[in-house]
């Protein structure tokens, strides 16, 4: 059986639990089938030249049945290839926020510079039946660099961002050269049917790609595969969580402590994608206007810090943090505080307690590629006595989800109306809604992403050897 290699920025041990969607989904995969995972070791190196560019060493160690294989960055590195290019860049452009990103043109140097150095570094490690599977848009080119030193194998590429309309794409400078990154995989997976429409289309429009039927393209004088694989968790293992100590633990006390209250839940990292000030406001506005709801729905928002040197989040957290006092100084009593607001991260294990013990689960960001959070969400609940999930339509999760209360987290009014159903909502139709949403939890769980997008990838030809590649 062939090696599965996987490529990722962040890289974490899969027998930790660690924040964020992708390295949870990777750890817990890994976990199974074994492999090597290549990616950043999340350090930053001051070294001797000043944190300049250069050649990084590698670090292995074993994790069980993973080997991991990661390299430190060097201040600048960072600072060009994560924070500007990936999150200054590429992030807000395909979470459709123009308007936060910056273009600054050094970055690119560096996104590629690291892109070449995975390559140069991977590329020794890989076997000839190797199957690499390559994540997110920290890596976009990191197909064609190894084309270029010569690897043959076959490589697959998931991008856990949306991916925007065309024309919004197309506001990136170099973004022809990004999307002939893209082409140089053998299979392209997006997280939804709408981003693989936007594939398909971009594809078209600006390459005159040419369609082959059951899912495949001629495009740049090659063939490649692209479909939708959305993402999903491993119900098992949550509920495995969800049995443990530090869980149940937190959901007898939350229960004990709410006990005459109406808990509602928000589990996110603090990005502007999230929707955080528009959740408060929508939340400002059920207090206003539905007066049952003072002295009893508390809204505990848990924000987890992230991407901190970036400006955008700095602006973010100050917004969060004057709404969240606001809000209490307005409407808060001295035995009610309306908003219970957490600028940490709350330990996986922990989570399931926490979703257990709420009526409501919060999940409106204004784009997202998934969110898992609004499946963990359902996977906690009670079947017998199960809260309701708010999730916006804008998140690649409502396209499975559609028996959640889909919002459109822009409509503050619409939102809280959402909500103040959700509180009210009677317990037939709550369990009626939970069960099928549960049912699509458990069908496209963790496994079926990973399989059916390695069994697409086994399907997809592997570079014909002797091809010529050219760095891009
Ligand atoms: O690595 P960070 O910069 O700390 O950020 C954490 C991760 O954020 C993004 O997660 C995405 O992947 C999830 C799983 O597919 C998905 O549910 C979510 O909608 C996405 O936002 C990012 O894409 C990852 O690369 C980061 O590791
Ligand atoms: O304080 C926190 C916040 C988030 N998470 C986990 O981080 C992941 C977030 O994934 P999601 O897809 O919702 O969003 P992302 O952060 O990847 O954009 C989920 O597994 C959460 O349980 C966590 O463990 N602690």
């Amino acid at each position: 059986m062939s090696r599965l290699v996987v490529v990722s920025n962040r890289v974490a041990d899969p027998r930790k639990t660690a924040a964020g969607g992708l390295a949870v989904a990777l750890a817990e995969f890994l976990n199974n089938t074994g492999g090597l995972w290549f990616g950043w070791s999340g350090k930053v190196v001051e070294s001797a030249h000043g944190g300049r560019a250069g050649e990084a060493e590698l670090h292995t160690h074993q994790a069980g049945p993973v080997k991991l294989v990661t390299l430190d960055l060097s201040r600048e590195d960072h600072d060009a290839y994560y924070l500007g290019y990936s999150n200054g860049v590429l992030w807000p452009v395909c979470h459709y926020r123009l308007d936060l990103a910056d273009f600054e043109s050094s970055y690119i140097a560096g996104y590629r510079r690291v892109n070449q150095m995975f390559a140069r570094k991977l590329a020794p490690l890989l076997k000839p039946d190797d199957v690499i599977w390559v994540h997110d848009y920290h890596l976009i080119p990191l197909g064609s660099e190894l084309r270029a030193l010569g690897c043959r194998q076959r490589i697959g590429f998931f991008l856990h961002v949306p991916l925007p309309p065309p024309l919004m794409f197309a506001a990136i400078p170099g973004h022809d050269w990004l999307m002939r990154g893209l082409c140089s995989y053998d299979l392209v997976g997006l997280q939804s049917e709408a981003d693989h429409e936007h594939f398909c289309r971009y594809i078209q429009r600006e390459a005159h790609a040419q369609d082959l039927g059951d899912g495949q393209w001629r495009v740049f004088n090659r063939t490649l595969r692209a479909g939708a694989f959305p993402i999903g968790i491993d119900v098992e293992e949550f509920n495995a969580l969800a049995e443990g100590a530090e869980a149940r633990e937190l959901y007898q006390r939350m229960k004990r402590e709410y006990s005459r209250r109406k808990l509602l839940v928000g589990v996110d990292r603090l990005d502007y994608s999230k929707g955080l000030p528009h959740r408060l406001r929508a939340f400002r506005e059920l207090l206003q206007k539905y007066p049952d709801t003072h002295r009893s729905a508390t809204l505990i928002q848990i924000a987890s810090p992230s991407r901190e040197d970036v400006t955008a989040y700095t602006d973010i957290l100050h917004q969060l943090e004057s709404l969240c006092g606001s809000i209490n100084g307005n409407f808060g009593e001295l035995d009610w505080m309306p908003v219970r607001y957490m600028h940490r991260t709350v330990a996986r294990a922990r989570l399931p307690g926490l979703y257990r013990a709420s009526q409501v689960g919060l999940v409106t960001p204004l784009r997202d590629g998934m969110n898992l959070v609004a499946k963990e969400f359902v996977v906690a609940q009670d079947p017998a006595d199960p809260g309701v999930l708010v999730l916006s339509r804008f998140a690649g999760a409502a396209e499975q989800l559609g028996e959640a209360l889909l919002v459109n987290p822009y409509d503050s009014e619409g939102t809280a109306e959402a909500i103040h159903l959700a509180l009210q909502m009677p317990l037939e139709e709550r369990i009626t809604r939970h069960q099928a949403l549960l049912a699509s939890c458990k069908r496209w769980d963790v496994h079926w992403w990973c399989d059916s997008f390695l069994d697409t990838l086994n399907k997809s030809q592997a570079e014909e050897s002797g091809t010529p590649w050219l760095r891009l």
